[in-house]
């Protein structure tokens, strides 16, 4: 089997745990970063990794592109991707709540015959619930817990203080939208909830805070037509970043995967 080339957007903690556990049979060939981490990126790669600040300078067909890169990354180089027809793979889902850059990407897509993947990132469920959507949603809702230290450098601290925090506490209600937007670097998986389920405004979004937390908590609960489910998923933080859970890496993992095997489960 000839091996595949993968091309990462971004290389920060869920990229390198990424890169570390990436399948034989597929090597990263290009990291695209900003171009102020261009230098380093490249010292800490060697010269096996081409380091780019713009998928158009990639001069050849990458086999699968990741976004491991944030809201940001994905608005900046998501268009390039697809329209070149490339299968792009996203974790930074909630900046899809912006209606044109959805609407901007899709037709990139469109285009340029690209392909866009939402991962289920650090979820689970994705599959049963797109499925039940197919015979009507009611009611879908999501919660997720982290501890303080998560939360931080985000809008969190504008709603409460986290250092005072003694026990849990719900510092936000509102829409998936809202939440991916406000929370970019925390609340992705609302948005692809919303994307699989009933939508950016109809899914219902609560989060809380918790200093006896050590995982990071996402419940969620859908009731419709096919009947209802809950689940709860307590995932483990990344050590290099406790905003983002070991899950949603691995999810990145799975699609790369997924992309050297020809069934896919
Ligand atoms: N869907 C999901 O379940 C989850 C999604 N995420 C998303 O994944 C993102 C990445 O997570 P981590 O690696 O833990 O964050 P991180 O902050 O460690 O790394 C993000 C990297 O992206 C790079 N970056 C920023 N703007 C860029 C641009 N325009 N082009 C290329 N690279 C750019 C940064 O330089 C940084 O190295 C989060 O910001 C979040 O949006 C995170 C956790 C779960
Ligand atoms: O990794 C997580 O637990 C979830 C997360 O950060 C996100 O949804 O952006």
């Amino acid at each position: 089997m000839t091996t595949k080339r993968l091309m990462i957007i971004g290389y920060g903690a869920m990229a390198r745990e990424v890169h570390r556990l990436l399948p034989a049979g597929l090597e990263l060939a290009w990291v695209v970063v900003p171009e102020a981490q261009v230098a380093a990126t490249r010292e800490l790669l060697g010269d096996g990794v081409e380091v780019l600040c713009r998928v158009a300078d990639c001069q050849a067909r990458p086999d699968l592109v990741v976004e491991c890169a944030g809201q940001p990354g994905l608005a900046e180089h998501g268009e390039a991707v697809l329209s070149r027809g490339l299968t792009l793979a996203i974790v930074a889902t909630g900046a899809l709540a912006d209606e044109g850059l959805y609407g901007r990407l899709r037709q990139a897509a469109e285009r340029g015959d690209g392909r866009m993947l939402v991962l289920s990132g650090a979820v689970a469920g994705m599959d049963g619930l797109a499925a039940a959507r197919e015979g009507g949603l009611d009611s879908v809702t999501y919660e997720a817990c982290k501890a303080p230290k998560s939360w931080k450098g985000s809008h969190a601290e504008q709603l409460v203080d986290l250092d005072a925090l003694t026990e849990a506490t719900v510092f936000y209600e509102g829409t998936a939208g809202e939440a991916a937007r406000l929370f970019p670097a925390n609340a992705n998986v609302a948005a692809t909830i919303a994307l699989a389920g009933i939508g950016m405004q109809a899914t219902t979004v609560r989060l809380t805070a918790d200093p006896a937390a050590t995982r990071n908590t996402h419940r969620i609960h859908a009731q419709g037509r096919f009947g209802e489910f809950r689940i709860e998923l307590n995932g483990r933080p990344l050590e290099s970043n406790p905003k983002t859970s070991m899950l949603a890496a691995l999810s990145v993992v799975r699609a790369c995967r997924q992309a050297l095997d020809p069934v896919t489960v």
